[in-house]
């Protein structure tokens, strides 16, 4: 019987487990370069079967928050390469997440100040993380955004293309594209954001155009065993919605089934929140997903995500429901979670209130089991 704690390859890239840390906004790499700290951070970790690292800006339009790092810039570039070489010597395998935020992001962090970009011009009813004159860090209200042009995205689709190349080249094992949790390429599938009247709005094909559109450009680059992409169904993530779920990611897994990615990454009901989390009439069927995937063909690793504990994950790979399971919280608190978990021993609790900015409070002083019974 598989075992959570089995190694496992994912296209190009072998894991030592099957314990994965999820993607998590720290909102510690000022400038959008990351640092030391976060090379400390992750090196912390590094014994997790899959590091993914936290949601990473494709570009300055891309960024929707304040000290989140980015993959535009020759700096962070080469702060990457300290992350992943620190990762490596310990042993680990590290992803980035691609990210652009879309409409989910504040005219003071937009290139000159100027508005956000969606589908359509449509406000979010979310926030965004803001640094304040006095240093310190708040929560705020996302901008109005703009319709982006047709003609624009093709631009924003080689963002994602030399980001991907720079990831290869500052050591990363590989991508994950962030679909996921209302951001742009989620804000293009979702009927909710996409009122757009060209080829990407109406159909549920039209509104998936650009997301194939941005896994054919990285696959094409770095190689689809090296790429990977995170989706959540039915998250109201960021005033995400739409009201039929279940043919609209059928569909984009049936068409994800064409590449053979490292992995699919599925956020199972609201991020962060109610795994039976429901947006339409009826209950989002998971397994029905998977089994569409499978049925066309896709070969990829199934990771599962939100709200997992010991038991549930080892659950979920015994009994065949998914490869790997993604952990956010208990890897904040646990920088040693792989062996907790395999000796059942106590877990750090996450201090929320060192979640978003500062600096190692909450960050790198998690201790972990000196021996490990
Ligand atoms: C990138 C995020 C996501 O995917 O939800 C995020 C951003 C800010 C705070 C928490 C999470």
């Amino acid at each position: 019987m598989t075992s959570l704690f089995d190694p496992l390859k994912i296209g190009d890239i072998q894991l030592a487990n099957r314990i994965v840390m999820a993607p998590l906004t720290r909102n510690r790499s000022p400038g959008a370069v990351p640092n030391t700290l976060n090379a400390a951070y992750y090196e912390q970790r590094a014994s997790a079967g899959l590091l993914i690292t936290e949601a990473t800006a494709i570009s300055h339009q891309g960024q929707g928050y304040a000290d989140v790092p980015g993959l535009y810039k020759p700096e962070a570039l080469a702060g990457w390469k300290q992350v992943t070489d620190a990762v490596h010597k310990a042993g680990g395998k590290i992803v980035v997440q691609m990210w652009h935020v879309g409409r989910i992001s504040h005219d003071t962090l937009q290139p000159d100040g100027g508005k956000p970009v969606a589908p359509s011009a449509i406000r979010a009813k979310s926030k965004t993380y803001l640094i304040n004159a006095d240093g310190s860090g708040s929560f705020a209200e996302t901008s109005e955004p703009r319709a982006l042009e047709k003609d624009e995205l093709p631009g924003i689709i080689e963002d994602y293309r030399r980001a991907a190349r720079a990831a290869v080249d500052a050591g990363f094992d590989g991508v994950e594209i962030h679909a996921a949790n209302g951001y742009l390429l989620d804000q293009f599938l979702r009927s909710g954001s996409n009122e757009r009247t060209d080829e990407y709005g109406g159909s549920i094909e039209n509104r998936a155009r650009l997301l194939f559109q941005v896994v054919d450009a990285i696959t094409n680059e770095i190689g689809a065993g090296r790429t990977a992409i995170r989706i959540s169904p039915v998250t109201p993530a960021n005033d995400a919605f739409d009201p039929n779920p279940q043919p609209l990611f059928t569909y984009v897994v049936e068409g994800l089934a064409k590449y053979d990615l490292s992995y699919i990454h599925i956020i199972e009901g609201a991020t962060g929140g109610a795994r039976d989390h429901q947006q339409g009439d009826t209950p989002f069927d998971y397994a029905a997903l998977r089994a569409a995937y499978h049925k066309a063909g896709g070969k990829a690793a199934w990771m599962v995500n939100n709200g997992y504990n010991r038991e549930l994950a080892i659950d979920a790979v015994e009994e065949g429901k998914a490869d790997l399971v993604a952990f956010g919280k208990l890897f904040i608190a646990n920088p040693d979670l792989v062996e907790r978990l395999k000796n059942d021993t106590v877990l750090n609790p996450p201090d929320q209130a060192t979640f978003y900015g500062g600096g190692a409070k909450g960050y790198t002083d998690y201790p972990v089991l000196e021996n490990v019974a």
